[in-house]
């Protein structure tokens, strides 16, 4: 819970697990994972999604580290001082010769304060090495100064290298859950979501918000005369158009299911030159629908609605029913067509523009 509330990974050292063979002490690192970046106590226990744990040997650590890289005949102790009053030994590295430890001449080394821990290295040196160096403290410095950078960087590395992967899985899984897997837009999950903070905001910043579903015209019929394989190029083709007309980062351009797509359109209380651009796009794009009854190539019905600044409360399911009518309306109008409603101070001002698209 420490490592939860302070978002600072901790150390419990020297523990063992039961199922372990040897009897080398372990470490656990434990690492706090968050929903999203929180600053204070409170908010980063509200958005604790897990912890990522790694278990480490200390002798693997050792081991691997400059402090062992060749038999110097120093004798290294690692002392666990967090608590001043219960100092405890984590793990002994012995010389590795032959020659006896010279007592007396121990020299402890405190490690630099990291994760909650506070370590030091106590050194003795044996007969040989106070025979063949003259500066025992200059030595133990240099050793416990690159040997704690060596540990610190072993720590930061592998657990954070572990943390990482967690999170770029856990972004991945995500973006996976809330994209269209056919043309890679925002799906009907994220626009929900996407749609209830937008509207939340608007009426918060007393900003303008409008909502497009549009839908693209016979397309039963495009499928039964170009096939489903075909069709489902189409929508692809359609996707991009839709993100080409879309002009800032906080748009959203959704597959809302089927042929029926929608755009999400914060801050936008004149959103025609949006719509305006998407028919020029699918005009350009030029798909061909021979089937269409009104147009030699692909288009689409849209129905939009803005609810204006100052708008107290609608909710989001009343918005997609008001850009719902709007579309039924485009639709009934003949298709290729946009049907706009603007709802402002909670009434319908019924300024309804019928605007005939562009064909
Ligand atoms: N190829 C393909 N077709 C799809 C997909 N999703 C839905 N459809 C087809 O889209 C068609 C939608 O038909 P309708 O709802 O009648 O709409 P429409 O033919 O466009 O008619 P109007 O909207 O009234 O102009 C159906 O034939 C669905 O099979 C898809 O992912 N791929």
């Amino acid at each position: 819970m420490e490592a939860a509330s302070s978002g600072t990974p901790q150390l419990i050292a020297g523990l063992k697990l039961v199922q372990q063979k040897d009897d080398a002490p372990l470490f656990f690192a434990v690492v706090p994972i968050y929903k999203q970046p929180s600053s204070t106590p409170q908010e980063r226990l509200h958005n604790l999604k897990g912890f990522v744990l790694g278990v480490f040997k200390l002798r693997e650590l050792f081991d691997a580290s400059a402090l062992s890289k060749r038999p110097l005949g120093i004798k290294m102790t690692l002392i666990d001082e967090s608590d001043p009053s219960q100092q405890r030994v984590l793990y002994v590295h012995e010389s590795r010769t032959s020659t006896p430890i010279v007592e007396g001449t121990e020299i402890r080394q405190p490690m630099p304060h990291f994760w909650g821990k506070t370590w030091s290295i106590l050194a003795t040196p044996t007969t040989s090495f106070m025979n063949h160096h003259s500066s025992f403290s200059t030595w133990v410095i240099a050793l416990v100064g690159g040997g704690s950078s060596f540990l610190l960087a072993f720590f930061t590395r592998s657990i954070l290298s572990r943390v990482n992967q967690i999170q770029a899985l856990n972004r991945q899984l995500k973006t996976l859950a809330q994209e269209d897997g056919l043309t890679g837009l925002a799906n009907r999950r994220r626009f929900d979501e996407v749609l209830s903070m937008e509207l939340s905001r608007s009426h918060r910043q007393k900003t303008s918000l409008s909502l497009a579903l549009i839908d693209i015209d016979y397309f039963k019929q495009y499928n039964d005369v170009y096939g489903h394989m075909q069709g489902d190029h189409c929508l692809q083709s359609f996707a991009e158009c839709l993100r080409k007309a879309i002009r800032r980062p906080t748009d959203l351009a959704v597959r809302y299911g089927g042929e029926e797509f929608a755009l999400l359109l914060p801050d936008t209380g004149s959103p025609e030159g949006v719509i305006l651009t998407l028919q020029q796009l699918l005009k350009r794009a030029g798909i061909p629908h021979e089937a269409s009854n009104v147009a030699s190539f692909l288009t689409a019905s849209i129905g939009v609605v803005t609810v204006t600044s100052g708008i107290a409360s609608v909710s989001p399911s009343e918005l997609i029913e008001h850009a719902d009518q709007a579309l039924y309306r485009a639709k009934n109008a003949g298709r290729n067509t946009v049907e706009y409603i603007r709802i402002s101070h909670e009434k319908e001002e019924g300024t309804r523009a019928l605007l005939r698209a562009i064909s």
